[in-house]
C-alpha cells in the first residue's frame, strides 16, 4: 500500500459552475468527497493547503507548497498529488522542480472543466496523477503533470488551449508517458536537474515579450527595484535594434536579462550577426535560456537569484536547461 499525499491548492478542478455556466470556487471541494484509493492500493492523506484560483499563485505560495512537500518526504510519504488551476500550474511544476531535491513521485494536476459541468475532466485526471503517483516509474522524474491521459515534464509542458480538455501539451520533445486505464507507462528518458535549497523569493523579475517595432520604452520604465527581466525575443534570438539602449542601460545596472525565444516549439541560440541579432545579444551578456519558455525561465530565474546566485554562476544555471 501506498501513502500518497494530497495537496489541493484550488482551481477549475475544485470550483462548481451556476447555472448561467459562470465558475467559481464551490463551498466544499468537491474532490474531498472522492474514493480513489485504487482497489485499496493507495492510502491518501488529504490537505487543502490554499484554495485560490491559480490566477493569484504567487512564488511565495509555489515556495509554501514546495516546503510542506519536503517535509512530506522526509517524514515517509510514498508519493505526492498536487491539485491547481491550470492557468499557473506550469510555473508552480516547474518551480516545484527546480526546488525539491526527494525523489518520491510529486504529481500535479487540474481540470479544464468543473466538478458539475458535462464531460467533466477533474476526477479523472485526480485519479491519473494518484495512479502515476503511486507507480514505481515515477520515482526520481522531477515534478510531473499527468493531464488527459498524458504525463509531461515540468520543465517543458505548457498550456496550449483556453478550453480543450488536450490543452498541455510539451512542444518540441513531447509527453515523456502514458497513464491507461490500469497502468503508467514511460516512454522517454528523463534528464535530472539538481534542485536548490531557497527559505525566500526575490520580487521584481519582470517577463516582457518583442515584438516587431519594439523601441526601449518599456526597458526605460522598469522599477529602480527591478531584479530580473526575462525577454521572449523574436525568433532564434534576435530584437529589433531600436531596443540596444534598453538593454544596455540595464546590463550596466548590473541587472541579469535572461533570452527566451517567443517562438512555440525550439530553442534560444545566439545564430545572428546583425544589430540585435542574437550574436551581439550575447556578447553584451545577455543570457541565452535553452527551450524554456518565457513563464517557465522567469520561474528559474527567480528560483537561481533567491538561492544567491550571481554573475556567471547565475548565467550557467539559467542557461543550462537541457543539458
Ligand atoms: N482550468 C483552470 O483551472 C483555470 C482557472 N482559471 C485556474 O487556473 O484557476
Amino acid at each position: 500500500m501506498k501513502n500518497i499525499l494530497v495537496l489541493h491548492t484550488g482551481g477549475t478542478i475544485s470550483m462548481t459552475a451556476d447555472a448561467s455556466g459562470s465558475v467559481a470556487p464551490s463551498e466544499r471541494n468537491p474532490l474531498l468527497d472522492a474514493d480513489l484509493s485504487l482497489n485499496g492500493r493507495v492510502k491518501l492523506t488529504t490537505e487543502e493547503i490554499f484554495n485560490v484560483p491559480s490566477p493569484h499563485v504567487t512564488p511565495e505560495l509555489m515556495l509554501q507548497l514546495s516546503k510542506r512537500i519536503q517535509q512530506a518526504a522526509a517524514t515517509g510519504m510514498d508519493g505526492v498529488v498536487i491539485t491547481h488551476g491550470t492557468d499557473t500550474l506550469e510555473e508552480t511544476a516547474y518551480f516545484l522542480d527546480l526546488t525539491i531535491s526527494s525523489d518520491i513521485p510529486v504529481v500535479i494536476t487540474g481540470a479544464m472543466r468543473s466538478s458539475n459541468e458535462i464531460g467533466s475532466d477533474g476526477l479523472y485526471n485526480f485519479k491519473s496523477a494518484i495512479q502515476t503517483a503511486a507507480s514505481e516509474g515515477a520515482r526520481g522524474k522531477g515534478v510531473l503533470v499527468v493531464m488527459n491521459d498524458e504525463i509531461h515534464t515540468a520543465r517543458y509542458v505548457t498550456k496550449t488551449h483556453t478550453t480543450n480538455v488536450a490543452t498541455f501539451r510539451t512542444p518540441t520533445f513531447g509527453p515523456v508517458g502514458l497513464v491507461t486505464k490500469d497502468s503508467v507507462r514511460f516512454f522517454q528518458e528523463l534528464i535530472n536537474q539538481e534542485a536548490v535549497n531557497i527559505d525566500h523569493v526575490v520580487e521584481n523579475v519582470f517577463l516582457l515579450k518583442a515584438y516587431a517595432g519594439m523601441d526601449s520604452a518599456l526597458f526605460e520604465v522598469l522599477p529602480e527595484s527591478t531584479n530580473g527581466v526575462v525577454i521572449e525575443a523574436l525568433g532564434a534570438g534576435n530584437l529589433p535594434p531600436a531596443t540596444l539602449p534598453g538593454i544596455r542601460s540595464l546590463i550596466e545596472r548590473d541587472i541579469p536579462i535572461v533570452l527566451v525565444s517567443r517562438c512555440f516549439n525550439g530553442v534560444a541560440e545566439d545564430v545572428y550577426d546583425y544589430e540585435g541579432g542574437g550574436v551581439q545579444l550575447k556578447k553584451m551578456g545577455v543570457i541565452f535560456c535553452q527551450g524554456l519558455n518565457g513563464q517557465k525561465a522567469r520561474i528559474k530565474l527567480i528560483v537561481g537569484l533567491s538561492n544567491g546566485k550571481t554573475g556567471s554562476e547565475l548565467a550557467h544555471y539559467v542557461d543550462n536547461a537541457i543539458s
